[in-house]
């Protein structure tokens, strides 16, 4: 699905990642972990283009990318029905299926009598959904996001995470997150791949099976030494 290999990124003279390698052969559904400021965006960046590394070699096998941002980054002069549809234009569809396609999303989303509302007239966690809608509607097969449950109350998380799985079993689709939320990380990921240092290194790469994310007890001992980790960090950043 992607490769990263040997891959070096500086911005000036702060080398965030020197000789770093992740690859995914496999659908996955993988979370990205770590101390603020590790360099968790940084990789989203790269495996998106945005971001041109100095050296190393970035593959990537996808159809269709998605990248949910921080920040919502909605077209404001666009109604919720049109930034939803932003991303249709290109894949062929008509104007009926289109219609369809954001009728079927604004339930899921939460978000039914909103499709006429503009970006400004929304709450934060609203357009946020409008975001991950956004994102969801292509059908992509590589799906990147940024800590893309801030600002969602817990129901509302545990809706997006339902809607995330479908669309992973639905579209065979990978996908990579970035968050803060360590309880979350444990429930939803294949794989989480914990990250740290400066340059930043693959500390943990944990893979974990389904019958494992239910158990109890592996999730609170799984939970601890995440947040040892992290508390390890912060005591190294402050030494
Ligand atoms: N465009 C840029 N120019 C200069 N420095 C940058 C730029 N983007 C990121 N950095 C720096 O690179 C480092 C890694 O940033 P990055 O955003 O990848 O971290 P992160 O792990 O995603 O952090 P957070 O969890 O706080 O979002 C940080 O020290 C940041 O200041």
């Amino acid at each position: 699905m992607f490769h990263m290999e040997n891959v070096v990124l500086r911005y000036g003279d702060l080398t965030v990642l020197d000789q770093f390698n992740l690859c995914c052969e496999e659908r996955q559904f993988i979370c990205l972990f770590g101390p603020s400021g590790v360099g968790k965006t940084s990789v989203l960046n790269i495996l998106a283009g945005i971001n041109k590394p100095q050296a190393g070699s970035i593959k990537a096998d996808y159809k269709r990318l998605a990248y949910v941002f921080q920040e919502p980054r909605l077209l404001p002069w666009l109604t919720v029905e049109q930034n939803l549809k932003v991303g249709l234009f290109n894949l062929g569809l008509n104007s009926r299926q289109r219609n369809q396609c954001v009728s079927n999303l604004l339930p899921l989303l939460g978000l039914s009598g909103f499709g006429g509302y503009y970006p400004g007239q929304l709450s934060g966690g609203m357009k946020q959904r409008v975001s991950l809608g956004r994102a969801f509607a292509i059908q992509p097969d590589l799906l990147l996001l940024d800590e893309p449950f801030t600002g969602l109350d817990e129901n509302l998380k545990t809706d997006m995470l339902d809607l995330l799985f479908s669309l992973g079993q639905w579209h065979a689709c990978t996908t990579v997150m970035v968050t803060h939320d360590i309880k979350e990380v444990i429930k939803i990921s294949d794989r989480i791949v914990v990250m740290a240092g400066r340059p930043c290194r693959i500390v943990q790469d944990i893979v974990t099976a389904p019958e494992q994310r239910r158990d109890p007890a592996f999730i609170r001992k799984t939970e601890a030494g995440l947040v040892d980790m992290l508390n390890l960090n912060k005591a190294c950043a402050v030494l």
